[in-house]
């Protein structure tokens, strides 16, 4: 469904200074895949979805959407993708309704298929009862389902969302997920999002791709990551007066323990199965006279595994954007 080869993106800044947003990517998506991109702020997931939208021309490389090149014929790649773009155009007095009517125009229905596609759609996103509020009055969460709608208008095969939920509270986030998932399985569509929201790539996306410095550092499902690049951990805490190094010996022969820390009364270490491993541990350890305080097994989350891949964990939001200038890279 999308292809592309040395995809890339430079903003020239100004006349000294170029942004390297995007640095060579290669993806492959298939026909009904969901693919959450993640990567901190600035790392390039806007700028990569908006080449496969195209709404900006890529530098170089080549990127084909349902088999049709990006550069060469956006007209006829916008027809078949639904493209949900960050932020809100704030203000709207049209009527919710209006906005979907006048989108299904735009994208070449008749007045009276723009209208029974609006009837459905405001159906499937739970907006009926809101149909004729104006835009500016909706809330968030409302605001946002009303995005997706016009997103859809034209029944695409190939959905884009662009941080779909960010600024949503957990019920609304959720809420949105929920008409996403079914609108998805109803109609077998692809969709590639992107998000800041870890748990949301963990639960929803079948792959996760993620995305540094403008390039693809990983591309598995979420398990997969986690297990290759974090993996299990036990976290113990021995008894007052125990034997820490003793209890560390122990932790240190459990099947595939490595980094072993010890500070002070705590140990901690990555083992390959923690849930297995810790009532073994508790056991062996009062057995050897040295009883544990505490004892986790720490599943691994996507934060981890970005920690492990970059050194920086992702929920450092807000931090410096990571798209490279040209003076970063001489440097
Ligand atoms: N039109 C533009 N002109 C100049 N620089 C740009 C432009 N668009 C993006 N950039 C820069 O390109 C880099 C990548 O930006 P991009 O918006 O793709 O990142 P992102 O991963 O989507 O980040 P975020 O999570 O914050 O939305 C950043 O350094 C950004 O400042």
């Amino acid at each position: 469904m999308i292809q592309t080869r040395g995809l890339t993106k430079d903003f020239a800044v100004s006349r000294t200074e170029t942004v390297h947003a995007v640095r060579g990517i290669d993806l492959d998506i298939a026909p009904g895949e969901l693919v959450a991109v993640l990567g901190p702020n600035g790392a390039g997931k806007s700028t990569t979805m908006r080449m496969l939208t195209t709404l900006i021309r890529p530098t170089s490389g080549t990127a084909t959407v349902g088999g049709i090149d990006v550069v060469a014929d956006p007209a006829n790649v916008r027809r078949h993708i639904g493209y949900v773009g960050q932020g809100n155009g704030a203000g709207h007095q049209q009527r919710a309704c209006d906005e979907l009517t006048t989108q299904g125009q735009v994208y070449g229905l008749d007045r009276a298929s723009a209208r029974r596609r609006t009837g459905e759609l405001l159906d499937a996103l739970d907006l009926t009862a809101l149909a004729t509020r104006k835009v500016a009055d909706l809330s968030g969460g409302q605001r946002r389902r009303l995005d997706v709608a016009l997103g859809l208008v034209h029944a695409p095969r190939l959905l884009f969302l662009d941080e779909p939920t960010t600024g949503l509270d957990p019920h609304n986030r959720a809420n949105l997920w929920e008409h996403i998932a079914r609108l998805r399985s109803e109609h077998d569509m692809t969709i590639v999002l992107t998000t800041h929201y870890l748990d949301e790539a963990d639960t929803m996306a079948e792959r996760v791709v993620v995305v540094d410095h403008g390039q693809v550092i990983a591309d598995d499902t979420a398990d997969g990551l986690k297990r290759t690049l974090a993996g299990d951990r036990v976290v113990v805490r021995v008894a007052p007066g125990g034997n820490a190094a003793r209890v560390a010996g122990l932790v240190g022969a459990l099947p595939g323990a490595r980094d072993v820390t010890v500070d002070g009364n705590r140990i901690d270490a990555r083992v390959s199965d923690a849930a297995g491993a810790v009532p073994e541990l508790v056991l062996a350890a009062s057995a050897a006279g040295a009883p544990l305080l505490e004892a986790l097994a720490v599943r691994p989350t996507l934060d981890d595994v970005f920690l492990a891949l970059t050194g920086r964990s992702l929920r450092d939001e807000g931090a410096h954007p990571t798209g490279t200038t040209d003076e970063e890279a001489a440097a």
